[in-house]
């Protein structure tokens, strides 16, 4: 018997728990991001009062807090829920969205790294801002490339002792001493919005995974989430396939979510990783 891959497992281990997945998301992602959770076994739960959110925070597996849609009052929810879950110990992601391109975002996402996010991810421009480099980001979408933030992505990851995650036609992660690289995915996925919103969604999911499982002690985030973006790759590569365009695109990668196999490693997933 081949021993299971990394992914593979981990996906496993979300199909048996179904990891409650708290999100304080956007206004655009919030069903795309509740199916894409579903489609993979978790279970989403999209809840962004201040007084809901802390007490959700407090009992769910993980936490994502994404800033596409700001307000003050949306703020305030994202506060709570991102300090509850940091005294609860529950893993937490942080999604910058369009950090550095509007101001109120900019500043309530550098107030937010103050709780401790388990892993920060967004595209090159997010990150770039997030860390205090000029990133150029014009809306939601990147207009640097994943290298021009490989830099402030290290640097991100060893002040605030966190994962980045930088999104793109290859994807970039590292916690500030290990990189890894994660390929796949379909242009087609930067034609069709919230796909790094549910990415983060995703990620969130197999950080609750990892870190529930009785031999995680020692749970390692960065490894939890290089599995997620390597689902999310295989299964962009997989509906890129059949796919005619944007709209069939979407329920493609949906059912493909759906039919990643653990004990068949995932559909190839750990390939993905750190291509020679
Ligand atoms: N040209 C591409 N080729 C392969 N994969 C891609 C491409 N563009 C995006 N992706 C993949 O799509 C996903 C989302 O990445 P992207 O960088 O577009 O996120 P984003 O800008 O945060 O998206 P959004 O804010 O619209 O939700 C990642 O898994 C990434 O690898
Ligand atoms: C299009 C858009 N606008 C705010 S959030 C969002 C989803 C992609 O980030
Ligand atoms: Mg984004």
């Amino acid at each position: 018997m081949t021993a299971p891959s990394r992914t593979g497992a981990l996906l496993d281990t979300v199909r048996e728990r179904t990891p409650l997945v708290h999100c304080v998301t956007n206004l655009v992602a919030t069903t795309f991001s509740a199916n894409a959770l579903l489609a993979l076994g978790a279970s989403p739960a999209m809840v962004e009062d201040p007084e809901e959110a802390a007490e959700l925070a407090a009992v769910a597996g993980a936490l994502v807090v994404n800033t596409g849609t700001m307000s003050r009052a949306r703020a305030e929810g994202m506060h709570a829920a991102a300090r509850a879950a940091h005294d609860a110990g529950t893993p937490w992601l942080l999604d910058p969205v369009a950090v550095g391109a509007l101001s109120l975002r900019t500043h309530v996402a550098g107030e937010l790294l103050a709780h401790g996010p388990t892993v920060v991810r967004g595209n090159a421009s997010e990150i770039l801002a997030l860390a205090g480099e000029v990133g150029g980001g014009r809306g939601v979408d990147a207009t640097a490339t994943v290298d021009d933030a490989a830099d402030a992505a290290d640097e991100l990851a060893r002040r605030h002792g966190t994962v980045v995650a930088v999104s793109g036609v290859v994807d970039r992660l590292t916690d500030g001493r290990t990189v890894h690289h994660v390929g796949g995915g379909h242009p087609l996925m930067g034609r069709v919005t919230a796909m790094g919103c549910a990415l983060g969604a995703l990620t969130a999911a197999f950080l609750a995974a990892a870190r529930t499982t009785d031999s995680a002690r020692e749970w390692d985030p960065l490894t939890a989430a290089v599995a997620a973006h390597a689902a999310v790759g295989v299964c962009g590569a997989a509906a890129g396939r059949t796919a005619g365009g944007p709209g069939s695109f979407v329920p493609a990668w949906l059912d493909a979510l759906a039919a990643l196999d653990g004990a068949d490693d995932a559909g190839g997933a750990d390939a993905l990783v750190d291509p020679a």
